[in-house]
């Protein structure tokens, strides 16, 4: 198989598990209409697969995601790319471990997104997953690398995955398209629990020791297999 041939086919496999990720989306909840976007890298290239723009999620095939470079512009594909494309392109170019980000509006993350709020640390299942409280991102204009560059600078400060942009919604990042799916999922959980948490009462946050040792545990030693790490 020649050197071309392997790259087509690791577009192919993109192309399905990506699609495939994208129902992982409805059937959690976590989007409606034709509202948010699962990209991945091709790894070794330039390049990344994503959802079309404002397509029903019910009519998305492998065959309808798109392939762009890493500054958004279309290389295969007959629809238009995501209005999030330069924004995941963005985050490709800065994030070398990152191989995978979805974006949602799930509904409670959202919420705090609105409010401007991170969600605190006050369960072990976010020291576990995000490492410390799930953070703010600025607001940003949808179309340009702006949201990509709120999403890079504001993880950075951070050992989460996922960010709350301002008055907008979830992006969650992951070493794959499936860790950056799984990322979303939890993030949307734990703002559900803290949400209804808070309407009893405040919710007390874990100590940073202790949520350091949470964190460490859940990447180090939590589950069965190696590949199964790689989503955390
Ligand atoms: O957040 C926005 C727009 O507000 C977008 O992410 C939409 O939710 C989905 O856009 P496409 O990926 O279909 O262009």
């Amino acid at each position: 198989m020649t050197a071309v041939d392997e790259v087509r086919r690791t577009i192919e496999r993109l192309r399905r598990e990506v699609c495939d990720l994208h129902a992982e989306l409805t059937r959690y909840g976590l989007v409606v209409w034709t509202a948010g976007n699962v990209s991945a890298r091709v790894p070794g290239e330039d390049a990344l697969v994503i959802k079309p723009s404002g397509v029903a999620y019910d009519a998305l095939t492998p065959a309808a995601i798109v392939v762009t470079d890493l500054h958004g512009n279309l290389l295969d594909g007959d629809l238009s790319p995501s209005s999030d494309t330069a924004a995941h392109a963005y985050v490709y170019r800065h994030r070398p471990d990152v191989n995978g980000i979805v974006h949602t509006h799930s509904t409670y993350a959202t919420a705090w997104a609105a409010r401007g709020e991170p969600i605190p640390c006050t369960l072990t299942m976010i020291a576990d997953e995000f490492g410390g409280e799930i953070p703010v991102g600025p607001f940003a204009l949808i179309g340009d690398d702006s949201i990509g560059r709120g999403i890079v600078e504001t993880l950075a400060q951070s050992r989460s995955d996922a960010v709350l942009m301002r008055n907008h919604g979830v992006f969650a990042v992951g070493a794959s398209a499936k860790a950056a799916v799984k990322a979303a999922v939890m993030c949307e959980d734990v703002a559900r629990t803290v949400h209804i948490s808070r309407q009893i009462g405040e919710p007390v946050p874990i100590a940073p020791e202790d949520v350091d040792r949470l964190y460490a545990r859940y990447k180090n030693i939590y589950g069965q297999q190696a590949g199964e790490r790689e989503l955390r």
